[in-house]
């Protein structure tokens, strides 16, 4: 048994709607390693659980695994903005809100983050970031000024499949991650902490 199985044997159960939502991912949609999965579903819902943010924006919401995981443990009145660049995963993603007991938790906003968002007034205590890589520093420099002190901007993939530290990679997503590590690991503003979980995944503390 592989320690990624035997990790998710002695973790608690995914939800079974969770699971039939991580099916139809599977089954349905193109690039469906994209989402969260039950491992770091759980620890989204763990950190949720922790800090009971009363707002909580999430850039990519794809098939809505990670919403669905954070929204369930929002605290009373809490609720999670999620933006979802491709119009297309529309006719997906709603249903499934819709039909979880959390519908009235989530707003689902389909349009690039970079535009919207800068046209709200909106303030969030936590944020998962899971774009586009490429966009991450444009993310957190969006995302830093509107989240409140003590807030968490949590951002995944930030070890890129191992090629973070691997110089033979130059691509753009590559370098644009590592522009990311450099940026928040040197920003007095934040303490961080990368945990290897899965692709890598940030955790950027607002002070
Ligand atoms: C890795 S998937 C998200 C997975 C989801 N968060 C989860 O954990 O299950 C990334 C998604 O981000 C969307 N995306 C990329 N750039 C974006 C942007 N600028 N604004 C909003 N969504 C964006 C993509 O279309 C894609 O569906």
């Amino acid at each position: 048994m592989s320690l990624d199985d035997y990790i998710l044997q002695h973790i608690t159960p995914e939800d079974p709607y969770l699971h039939d939502l991580y099916r139809a991912t599977n089954l349905e949609l193109l690039r469906p390693r994209m989402a969260s999965g039950h491992l770091q579903g759980s620890l989204l819902r763990m950190l949720v659980n922790i800090a009971q943010p009363k707002h909580i924006l999430e850039v990519g919401t794809f098939s809505g695994y990670a919403t669905l995981c954070m929204a369930a443990a929002l605290p009373e009145g809490g609720r999670i903005t999620t933006f979802e660049i491709n119009d297309e995963q529309e006719e997906f993603t709603r249903p499934w809100f819709d039909g979880s007991p959390y519908a009235d938790r989530i707003e689902f906003v389909i349009g690039d983050v970079l535009d919207i968002l800068p046209t709200r007034n909106d303030t969030f205590d936590m944020a998962y970031v899971d774009g586009n890589k490429r966009q991450y520093i444009d993310y957190y420099d969006l995302i830093l000024p509107r989240l409140t002190s003590g807030g968490l901007f949590i951002a995944d993939n930030t070890l890129w499949n191992g090629n973070v530290n691997d110089p033979a990679h130059h691509d753009a997503q590559t370098q644009a991650i590592r522009d990311f590590n450099d940026r928040v690991a040197n920003d007095p503003q934040v303490e961080t902490i990368i945990l290897p979980i899965r692709d890598g995944l940030t955790l950027v503390r607002k002070k």
